[in-house]
């Protein structure tokens, strides 16, 4: 079977805050989108989003021809996909809703338009069960906001055709992401594998009054978030080991890890643990709306996408290296 790379028409289905942003990255990329979501005033608030995220792209660069206006919101699931390149659910984290959605869109859309998912970690071999042509489906996590961030996990199912992916991957890619095929179909997946266990630890070190929300967040952001924007753990802790790199590392910080300095099971969400969680952080957030403090991270990525990208090419990398 071969796939539908060469994409005008994007459809959405669901338009809350991840759906929004597919859509909004679509329509900078000089798209036609077609999209469906069942709440009330739905249209009207993804219309909102998309007109909030619009600056951040117009500053990040907008395909010729690119338009709010190539937007169009539907009232049926097949409607949205009947005609569509390619299709991206990003519906409620509910295994029972994915499925019975995905039955719907796989027997609505041609049988050789992709298929991607945003969900977070649910496995694509049980949320594709049902669908039609399954071969065609895959997961595209993404990350929020969306249409600034670059990076999307690309996971098929066990019925899932290998063409498929790579298809995918293209596709993902002729949106200005990065693609990170994630080659075994874990719960999870690598990247909220690595910021579930983050935040679980986070959400220990409130729970026992170590820290508030606020101090957390500053133990991130003025310290390993800086370097994680253009270096990862593993090169990050080579350096850490000095000219003798990793090994010298493994060794002085091995032990460490017998200690052990974190907790990994998560904490039970109490009462009172989920009041100091709100509490603090809307302490940190103050008197601002979430728009204005969506624009204030936008405006911060981009400032740090740019930054990177200039020393990534003073050194001889691609951005995407
Ligand atoms: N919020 C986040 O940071 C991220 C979320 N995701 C994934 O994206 C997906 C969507 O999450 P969010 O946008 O955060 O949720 P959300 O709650 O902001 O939006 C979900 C939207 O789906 C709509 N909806 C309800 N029932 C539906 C149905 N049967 N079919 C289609 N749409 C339906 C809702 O009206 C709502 O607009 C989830 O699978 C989530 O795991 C992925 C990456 C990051
Ligand atoms: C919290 N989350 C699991 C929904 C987060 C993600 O899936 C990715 C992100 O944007 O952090």
């Amino acid at each position: 079977m071969s796939y539908i790379t060469e994409i005008k028409t994007f459809a959405a289905l669901g338009s809350g805050v991840i759906g929004s942003g597919w859509i909004a990255r679509a329509l900078a990329h000089g798209l036609d989108v077609v999209a469906w979501d069942p709440a009330p005033g739905a249209e009207a608030a993804l219309r909102q989003r998309v007109a909030n995220a619009w600056p951040a792209l117009q500053k990040a660069g907008l395909v010729p021809g690119a338009s709010q206006e190539r937007l169009k919101f539907v009232d049926t699931i097949e409607e949205c996909v009947r005609d569509a390149d390619f299709i991206q659910e990003s519906a409620p984290e509910r295994l029972d809703l994915k499925c019975e959605l995905h039955a719907k869109i796989s027997a609505a859309a041609r049988p050789n338009a992709l298929i991607g998912s945003s969900t977070s970690g649910l496995l694509p071999s049980e949320f594709y069960a049902d669908a039609t042509h399954p071969g065609r489906c895959v997961v595209g996590h993404p990350f929020n906001p969306v249409y600034l961030l670059p990076l999307v996990e690309v996971v098929g199912g066990e019925k899932t055709d290998p063409a498929a992916i790579q298809a995918a991957i293209a596709v993902y890619r002729s949106l200005g992401m990065r693609p990170l095929h994630v080659r075994k179909e874990v719960p999870g997946f690598i990247a909220d594998r690595l910021l579930e266990a983050l935040w679980r630890e986070a959400l220990h070190l409130v729970n026992d009054g170590v820290a508030s929300t606020g101090e957390i967040d500053d133990a991130i952001r003025f310290g390993a978030g800086l370097r994680w924007s253009f270096m990862g753990t593993f090169l990050t802790y080579t350096l850490a080991g000095g000219n003798a790199g990793m090994r010298h590392f493994m060794a002085q910080f091995g032990p460490a890890l017998q200690l052990p300095w974190t907790y990994l099971p998560a904490p039970e969400l109490t009462e009172s643990l989920i009041d100091k969680v709100v509490e603090g952080t809307a302490e940190q957030q103050g008197n601002r709306s979430i728009a204005e403090l969506e624009r204030y991270r936008d405006d911060c990525l981009l400032a740090v996408l740019g930054a990177i990208k200039d020393t990534k090419a003073r050194h001889g990398f691609a951005f995407v290296d």
